[in-house]
């Protein structure tokens, strides 16, 4: 295929290059930006539809406002892969998400123009608000501008922000724009009453357009007043104010995020306006590459590489099972068996695997929109009434919920199962996804127990275990797919917090040599890279499946029968299982030696989940190799001296 020219693109190294170009040009520019924006993500992956539909916006954004001086703060960030290519990042977009390269999300400290590091939702509207304060409050001109999704709009974070932007604070009103890019969609399709609403604004379109159209021609003329305070008044008469007016923002809109000529004199006239503005812009997720238009479900991020002409194909080879489908499956299994079972997610329908599920069973599955809090005290009452909820919910998203799990469930002892897809490294998405932190931040709440499934069977196992469970309970499985073992369909409850033995050093035919006996106690999916570094090192491994409750007793035994001791956890060291086992050990007035292993106390950037993995030494070979580190030679290979 010839390689694609983009000779305005290739001028635009900034957007003071994209304001001096001529306005005429700008649609050219945004073909060419949506050519590239597609032919780069179909030859590195990632978020590609919602990126699709923002170019227009982006252009106008950077042509209108003065950026970096003029803030401008992307809600998610999963959208702003145009942003980056016209902020001086074109180049380098073909590094997107990979270790080393430039993040999938705004990162300031990647780029001056990444005002405000997003990558969780919802989050613009308070950020833009504050930026927009201190100006007021410094004394500078300066507007601040928060672009966020209809689907973002649903979380409660977002309408704390409106509440507090909307009003004077001691006299000051911050110049804050919120523009809603308004596409009918999240990532599965939009739900909540929200929805129904903003369709209702966008089914009063002829308002919005004749509106504007008569704004600009009356502009910078004596009448311009006139028919303003005209507006205001036919407004109060013909339209009822939106809810956005009443949190105190100037609304408008509904208008085409995709046609410049609206988006240009509109911008340029809201940002010369003081107080609180509110711009409603309607786009299509996907817009310009038909396939992505007609399934923006499907094409919300592409997983590798695709070919633009075809789309997204099925591999050849049949991707091995993952830990998402096997919770899937266990659900609808689960919710056959016992009708007081409901299943509950915060907008990530297909990420948590719940699609089949929702078919099933529609009457006991949510989707309650980005609103994590939500989700768990909804969970909560489900409860109270006998029901058994399951919350489907990504590690990550879980911290949004912190509060809910401890004051709405644990102190309740209420009987909710927390699914937490994407525990430990994520990979691509980096810092902002990595579900690092769960065993630590629930380790610590009375009440709650912890499940760490080894693999594709024992999550099975440990889903219906948990969900027999009468109080709260987190079960944690990492993205993709596991070691490939067999999953056994029957379900049979697993001991409540006890682990196993799966290797005895010495008894596999491993030559022990004089090193110490060492025991590894492994929680989780690093059973498997544990068990490879046993082998060589020939020491113990534990499977321990709970971190809590911990077995005790497995601890106590492996201490009094080995030298030392290594716990292994794909969560941070802080607090996590390690910890648990020290405080055992201490309780128990056993002194041996403990290597603690797990995810160190700083961010883990983007980049191939198996690199980053073999980075922070949670590989057989880092493993092994820390091991060694800490205990002196290699014990099973060094041969006693002939004469021993
Ligand atoms: C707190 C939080 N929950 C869930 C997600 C996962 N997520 C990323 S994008 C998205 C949908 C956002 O929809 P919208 O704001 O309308 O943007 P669009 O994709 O339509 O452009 C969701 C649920 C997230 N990033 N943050
Ligand atoms: C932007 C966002 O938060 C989601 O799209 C997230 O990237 C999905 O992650 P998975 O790809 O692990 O489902
Ligand atoms: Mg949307």
């Amino acid at each position: 295929m010839a390689a694609m020219s983009y000779p305005l693109l290739e001028k635009i190294n900034s957007p003071a290059d994209l304001r001096r170009l001529p306005r005429t040009e700008l649609v050219k520019l945004a073909g060419e930006l949506r050519a590239y924006v597609l032919d780069s993500v179909s030859k590195t992956g990632g978020h590609l539809g919602s990126n699709l539909g923002t170019v227009e916006l982006t252009v106008a954004l950077h042509y209108v406002f003065n950026t970096p001086h003029d803030r401008l703060v992307w809600d998610v960030g999963h959208q702003t892969y145009p942003h980056k290519v016209l902020t001086g990042r074109r180049e380098q977009m073909s590094s997107l998400r990979q270790l080393g390269g430039i993040s999938g999300f705004p990162r300031r400290d990647e780029s001056e123009y990444d005002t405000f590091g997003t990558g969780h939702s919802s989050t613009s509207i308070s950020a833009a608000h504050g930026m927009a304060m201190a100006a007021k409050i410094k004394g500078e001109d300066r507007k601040a501008v928060a672009i966020i999704g209809d689907g973002s709009m649903t979380a409660g974070m977002a309408f704390e922000a409106l509440n507090n932007a909307g009003v004077s604070h001691g006299g000051l009103l911050g110049d804050v724009l919120v523009i809603l890019n308004d596409n009918d969609m999240s990532i599965s399709p939009p739900v909540g009453a929200l929805n129904k609403y903003l369709a209702r604004l966008m089914s009063g379109k002829f308002y919005a357009t004749a509106r504007e159209s008569a704004k600009s021609v009356l502009k910078n003329t004596p009448l311009y007043e006139v028919a303003r305070r005209f507006e205001e008044h036919a407004k109060g008469m013909v339209v009822p104010g939106t809810i956005f007016e009443e949190f105190g923002f100037n609304y408008v809109g509904p208008i085409d995020g995709h046609d410049l000529e609206s988006l240009i004199p509109t911008l340029e006239n809201l940002r010369g306006k003081k107080g609180p503005q509110f711009l409603h812009i309607v786009t299509k997720k996907g817009a310009g590459y038909k396939l992505a238009e007609a399934d923006p479900v499907k094409y919300h991020a592409a997983s590798g590489k695709f070919d633009p002409a075809i789309g997204f194909v099925k591999p050849a080879t049949p991707p091995k099972t993952t830990f998402t489908q096997i919770f899937g499956e266990w659900l609808c299994d689960m919710a056959e068996q016992d009708q007081r079972l409901v299943g509950i997610t915060p907008a990530m329908r297909e990420g948590s695997g719940m699609v089949e599920f929702h078919k099933r069973f529609p009457t006991r599955y949510h989707d309650v929109g980005i609103a994590e809090q939500h989700s768990v005290t909804f969970a909560a009452g489900l409860a109270c009434e006998g029901l058994k909820p399951v919350v489907a919910i990504y590690s990550t998203f879980l911290q949004r919920a912190y509060d809910q799990m401890v004051h709405d469930v644990a102190i309740q002892n209420l009987a909710v199962v927390f699914a937490l897809d994407r525990a430990g490294l994520v990979g691509a998405d980096g810092a902002t996804h990595a579900g690092n932190y769960d065993i630590a931040y629930t380790r610590c709440i009375p009440n709650m127990a912890i499940l760490t499934p080894a693999d594709e069977n024992e999550c099975r196992q440990a889903l219906f275990t948990a969900f027999r469970h009468e109080g709260p309970v987190t079960v944690r499985y990492p993205r993709g797919a596991g070691a490939g073992v067999a999953v056994e369909k029957q379900m049979t409850a697993q001991p409540w917090g006890k682990g196993e033995i799966r290797r005895e050093a010495g008894k596999n035919g491993g030559n022990r040599g004089s090193g110490p006996r060492i025991a590894i106690l492994a929680f989780g999916t690093v059973l498997y890279p544990a068990l490879e570094a046993a082998d060589r090192l020939d020491a113990t491994v534990a499977n321990m499946r709970f971190v809590k409750p911990l077995d005790h007793e497995l601890v106590a035994e492996l201490a009094r029968s080995h030298d030392a001791l290594v716990t292994v956890e794909e969560g941070c060291v802080m607090g996590g299982a390690g910890s648990a086992v020290l405080e055992s050990l201490q309780a128990a007035g056993l002194n041996v030696p403990v290597l603690v292993l797990g995810l160190p106390d700083e961010f883990v950037e983007h980049g191939d989940p198996a690199k980053l993995m073999a980075l922070c030494g949670l590989d057989a070979a880092g493993i092994e190799q820390s091991i060694l580190k800490r205990f002196g030679a290699r014990p099973s290979l060094v041969r006693p001296a002939a004469n021993q």
